[in-house]
């Protein structure tokens, strides 16, 4: 008799990113032919906020009871700056927070970088240095920037700083974004909530969930 494994069927391809099917393998070093990103006139002032994209947002959406609740400001250059503090639903051991929150804290920071250089941009790879713990009530202030651009892929860093913004490093991470069509989200995401989303009747909220003209 052959084995149960056999019987199951061939997992599809998956939608999008070739990627996806053979692992990338690209360095979080930009490459010597990348260039230094520049802020897009229209982005916000420095010090203005950003502003979430999406209210059910994990990392920035008011909607999310349970989520970070990301505030990030616009900095000067092509960088943001940002809090969360921790509650204590984000706890992993007791009264710590969980890694995958402050490596979410430090994915959404690097996000909100689009609205700087006016692209959509999704995370391809991110690469975490925890450094300290960060107990709950904590106040984590991050910052983050973009370093160059290759082509489609954005190469940033971020830093979340306990005890003040100029307080020591807890948390780091580099990561590569990819830019992507509004066809990404609009193709992948869950049917419900691409149509709750599109018949939003508020204009710019329903532009930003997509991050259409950011
Ligand atoms: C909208 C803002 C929301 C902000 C929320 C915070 C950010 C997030 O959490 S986003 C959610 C998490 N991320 C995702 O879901 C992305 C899932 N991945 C994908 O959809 C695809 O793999 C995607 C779009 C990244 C790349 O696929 P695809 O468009 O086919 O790219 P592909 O043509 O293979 O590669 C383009 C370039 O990117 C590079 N690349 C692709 N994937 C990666 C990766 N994972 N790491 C590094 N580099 C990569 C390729 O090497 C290639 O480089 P080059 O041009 O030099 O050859």
């Amino acid at each position: 008799m052959r084995p149960a494994w056999h019987a199951d069927p061939p997992v599809p391809p998956a939608a999008v990113g070739s990627g996806l099917v053979t692992a990338p393998k690209t360095s979080l070093v930009p490459p010597a032919e990348a260039v230094p990103p520049v802020r897009h006139p229209d982005a916000p002032a420095p010090g203005e906020p950003i502003g979430s994209h999406y209210d059910q947002c994990f990392g920035c959406g008011s909607g999310q009871p349970h989520g970070l609740q990301l505030a990030a400001r616009a900095g000067d250059g092509v960088n943001v700056t940002a809090e969360f503090t921790v509650r204590p639903e984000h706890q992993g051991a007791p009264g710590l927070a969980h890694g995958g929150v402050l490596a979410t804290a430090l994915d959404d920071t690097l996000g909100s970088l689009n609205w700087l250089m006016h692209v959509i941009s999704v995370t391809g790879r991110l690469e975490t240095d925890f450094l300290r713990p960060v107990p709950v009530d904590t106040v984590l202030h991050l910052d983050a920037e973009v370093t160059a651009v290759h082509g489609r892929k954005i190469y940033c860093t971020a830093t979340g700083r306990i005890g003040g913004p100029e307080g020591p490093v807890a948390v780091r991470a580099d990561a590569v974004f990819i830019e992507v069509k509004i066809e990404h989200f609009v193709n992948n995401g869950r049917p419900e909530e691409i149509q709750a989303a599109m018949s939003d009747p508020d204009q710019v909220r329903r532009a930003r969930a997509f991050e259409v003209n950011p």
